[in-house]
């Protein structure tokens, strides 16, 4: 069997994982706030992380060089997303901000009606979420937001409209978020014109659905040359 780490362990995430993983992995690291013990991480063949950016960050001078790592982390400072991106030179990385096959769809699906329809049609991307997710927008609203400006063939930097105030700009990516209670992960793309409305949505069922998607992200990593990876290199849409 191969030996599998977990970061965040004891954490939403963190618990599907191991749900998830445990009769195809031995889990040899289980990485919490209160049990830090990053030298176990040398012993994995794959980790499998959903925790906070400074955890991963802290763990990363821990890992045997090859060690695939998933990381499903949201929110992370450009920091952290400088010293987890230079890891790919030495690890297969693999990052998503969501694993679930239905939002990899939506992502293709908002890709291509952004490339289709003019400046005329208006984009707003809505996501919800449970009431203790602490980034906004959501890692997933901002895929959604990448693959639409990549659509229309801009930067998404330059026409992300994260707070209103006065009339809309023409070609702003606009996002909204809402919070509350127990929900897993809403997400909507609405797509306006003056005279109609496009909406493309998912809803997760469960978190199960992630933490499954991260399980075999990581089955797929195993073995693979250093680099970053994404769930497209993994699936076809
Ligand atoms: N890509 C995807 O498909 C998905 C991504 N996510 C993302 O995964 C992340 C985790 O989400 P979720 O499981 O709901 O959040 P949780 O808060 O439930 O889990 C995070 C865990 O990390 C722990 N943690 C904090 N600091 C450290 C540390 N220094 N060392 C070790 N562990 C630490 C937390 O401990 P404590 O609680 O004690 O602070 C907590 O147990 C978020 O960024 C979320 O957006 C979530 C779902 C799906
Ligand atoms: O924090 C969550 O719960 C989720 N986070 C991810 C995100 O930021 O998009 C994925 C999913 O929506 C659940």
């Amino acid at each position: 069997m191969k030996t599998l780490g977990i970061i965040g362990a004891d954490g939403r995430m963190g618990q599907a994982v191991g749900l998830a993983a445990q009769k195809r992995y031995d889990i040899v690291a289980r990485i919490s706030k209160d049990d830090a013990d990053y030298p176990a991480l040398s012993q994995c063949d794959v980790v499998i992380d959903f925790s906070v950016g400074s955890a991963l960050v802290q763990a990363l001078p821990h890992f045997s060089d090859g060690t695939a790592l998933v990381s499903g982390t949201t929110g992370l400072s450009p920091d952290e997303e400088r010293a987890i991106s230079n890891v790919s030179a030495r690890l297969p990385l693999l990052r998503s901000g969501n694993f679930s096959i239905g939002i990899a769809v939506l992502c293709a699906l908002a890709r291509q009606a952004a490339a289709s329809l003019g400046d005329d049609w208006d984009v707003e991307v809505l996501e919800m979420h449970h009431r203790h997710k602490v980034d906004a927008p959501s890692g997933t609203a901002l895929m959604l937001g990448e693959a639409l400006a990549k659509g229309r063939g801009v930067t998404l930097s330059d026409v992300a409209a994260h707070e209103r105030a006065g009339a809309r700009r023409i070609g702003d990516i606009g996002f909204s978020v809402l919070r509350g209670g127990g929900i897993y992960g809403d997400h909507e793309v609405r797509i306006v014109s003056e005279s109609e409305q496009i909406t493309l949505g998912h809803r997760a069922l469960n978190r199960q659905v992630f933490a499954d998607g991260a399980v075999q992200a990581a089955d797929w990593l195993l073995g693979r040359p250093a680099g970053l990876y994404s769930l497209e290199d993994m699936i076809t849409v």
